[in-house]
């Protein structure tokens, strides 16, 4: 057999010549979750001429500095927000204003309502100096009209959508959602809730990997359970055509009854890489089939689900135009590991915090990757590159977060 591909280069082959998705305009409310597809200008200027930021008086710096103090202003006029003060205020003049307001010609400062004193002629007693330019905010602090505010690839969540709205859009070019087909292959296999407690095992992958998909903004087609049968997995494989990602599970590997591979050659798929470096997911399997690109997963579930998370989220976040972001970050061994053999290891473990701040992983005791007991308890999957050293408690590791 042939050695087995890394899974740098595994990762690399999938991501290889994907283009983003067309693009699709949608109104705001229902842009959650979904990816910008071009570039997001401003069409107005925020704010559009200079603004209170507090409640007070508006009125010339001058009038009231360190030196004058107290000193004594006649209150010409109120600028309550979306209201405008139409004249000018001159020396000795302030106008009532309240935050959000233009700020009127002639003034060039707000004094806060709690510095000064309402006299009973009306006139205000200023008891605080300010400098020229305090609390206003100036036209276009946030943003000019034309300008290029927010960039595509991004998830539009509370803020951008915020923002989106902000800069004058009521509706987003997003990405097309991709459609990821999902078959589950296997004689064994029967839906949850069949009430079976017998010999049959119950096609879970399919749901992990779905809550996958519709998270990342993706749209599920379930082709359901098909059995270890030529023709039916033809006929599955056929009714998948048109999607952007077929995903199969199980099957994959070496057994008899391990039918996938042979089946998507029949139907024409061009093979690009199967049985990788890795643990879990060795009989990973990649390839074409049309316009379809096609990841076979391992059946043992938590091999399925982490082939999914490594392989098939950069996949679908690819076709929604996201850059490629390496999934690892930092942490420190919780306790010791031994040294790695030629697969890169995924080891299933907690992640604590310790007191200055650093994340802390450490190994759970079984690592079998039929268990999804022991993945659900995880909170992070330890890397372990090929040939690694055995390491002790407190070395340097990566890890990704499982979301
Ligand atoms: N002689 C060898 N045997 C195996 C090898 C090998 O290299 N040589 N690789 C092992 C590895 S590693 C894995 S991983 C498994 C995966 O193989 P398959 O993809 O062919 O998976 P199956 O045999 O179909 O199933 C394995 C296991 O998973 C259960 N399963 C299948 N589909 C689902 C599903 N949708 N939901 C939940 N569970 C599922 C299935 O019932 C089996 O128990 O092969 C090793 N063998
Ligand atoms: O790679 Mo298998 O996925 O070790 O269980």
């Amino acid at each position: 057999m042939k050695p087995l591909l890394p899974v740098e280069e595994a990762i690399r082959r999938v991501l290889d010549g994907v283009e983003p998705l067309a693009a699709e305009e949608v109104p705001l409310a229902a842009a959650v979750g979904r990816v910008l597809a071009e570039p997001l200008h401003a069409l107005r200027t925020q704010p559009p001429h200079d603004v209170s930021a507090m409640d007070g008086y508006a009125l010339r710096a001058a009038d009231i500095a360190s030196t004058a103090l107290p000193a004594t202003l006649r209150v010409i006029g109120s600028a309550p927000a979306g209201h405008a003060f139409a004249g000018l205020v001159g020396p000795g003049e302030a106008v009532r204003i309240f935050t959000g307001a233009g700020v009127p010609d002639g003034a060039d400062a707000i004094l806060l309502q709690e510095d000064a004193a309402v006299l009973p002629d009306g006139r205000i007693e200023a008891r605080e100096a300010v400098r020229p330019g305090q609390h206003i905010r100036r036209r276009g602090l946030d943003f000019c009209a034309g300008d290029r505010v927010i960039e595509p690839g991004i998830r539009l969540g509370m803020r951008q959508l915020a923002l989106a709205a902000a800069l004058d859009h009521a509706k987003v070019p997003v990405r097309r959602k991709p459609v990821v087909a999902i078959i589950a292959t296997g004689d064994e296999l029967v839906p949850p809730g069949s009430g079976d407690g017998g010999s049959g095992i119950v096609a879970s992958n399919g749901y992990g990997i779905g809550a996958l998909v519709e998270s990342l903004g993706g749209l599920v087609r379930d082709l359901g359970i098909v059995r270890d049968d030529r023709a039916a997995l033809a006929a599955a494989i056929d009714a998948a055509m048109g999607a952007d990602v077929l995903v199969t599970i199980g099957g994959a590997s070496v057994g008899d009854h391990d039918l996938v591979r042979d089946v998507l050659q029949d139907r024409g798929m061009t093979l690009d890489f199967w049985r990788i470096a890795m643990r879990p997911g060795k009989p990973l399997l990649f390839g074409r089939l049309k316009a379809t690109r096609v990841l076979s997963l391992p059946g043992n579930p938590v091999s399925s689900l982490v082939c999914a998370l490594l392989f098939l989220r950069p996949l679908v976040e690819a076709l929604l135009g996201m850059p490629f972001v390496d999934p690892t970050v930092g942490a420190r061994l919780g306790s010791q590991v031994r040294a790695n053999d030629v697969r890169q290891d995924y080891i299933r473990a907690r992640l604590t915090i310790d007191d200055d701040g650093g994340r802390v992983a450490t190994p759970l005791e079984r690592q079998d990757s039929a268990m999804l007991s022991a993945f659900h308890r995880a909170e992070c999957l330890i890397v372990r590159p090929p040939h690694a050293d055995a390491e002790a408690k407190g070395a340097r590791c990566r890890v990704v977060i499982l979301p």
